[in-house]
């Protein structure tokens, strides 16, 4: 997504902003959060599915989901998964680990808040979780 910004001197920039949509209403002006796209957007994830379970978090513009696979080795291999998929994203999840439990938390520094980077993180996390725990 790019946001434009023009400059004092008159120069028309473009802000290229990490390529996602700010959903987030704390998101500061120049990135135009585009909130009006926000619950379709979350829509999926925060449906009641016991499949999916995320969840909004009380204290900040965030999404939160405890993942339970098999073991250590099951959990760790989708942390393995996840850290690849961040660094091609270049969105990273904050995420506490104790043996086969995954509490993870997905926000957009940038954004102050939600963006289309946590949704696309969410959905691509519960495809591993699938594939993982089908296996
Ligand atoms: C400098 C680096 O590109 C930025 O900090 C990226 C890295 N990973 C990120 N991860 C998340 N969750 N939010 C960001 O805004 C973000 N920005």
């Amino acid at each position: 997504m790019t946001a434009k910004v023009v400059e004092n001197n008159g120069n028309d920039v473009t802000l290229t902003h990490h390529n996602g949509v700010c959903l987030s209403s704390l998101a500061t002006p120049t990135i135009a959060p585009n909130i009006s796209q926000r619950s379709t957007s979350l829509q999926t994830l925060l449906s009641n599915n016991p499949q999916i379970g995320w969840k909004l978090t009380r204290d900040r513009d965030a999404i939160t989901k405890t993942f339970h696979f098999v073991d250590f080795n099951q959990a760790w291999e989708f942390m393995s998964k996840v850290a690849i998929l961040a660094e091609e994203m270049n969105h990273h999840p904050e995420w506490f680990n104790v043996y086969n439990r995954v509490e993870v938390t997905l926000t957009t520094h940038d954004c102050d808040g939600l963006s289309n980077n946590d949704v696309e993180m969410a959905t691509k996390m519960d495809e591993f979780e699938a594939q993982l725990l089908s296996a």
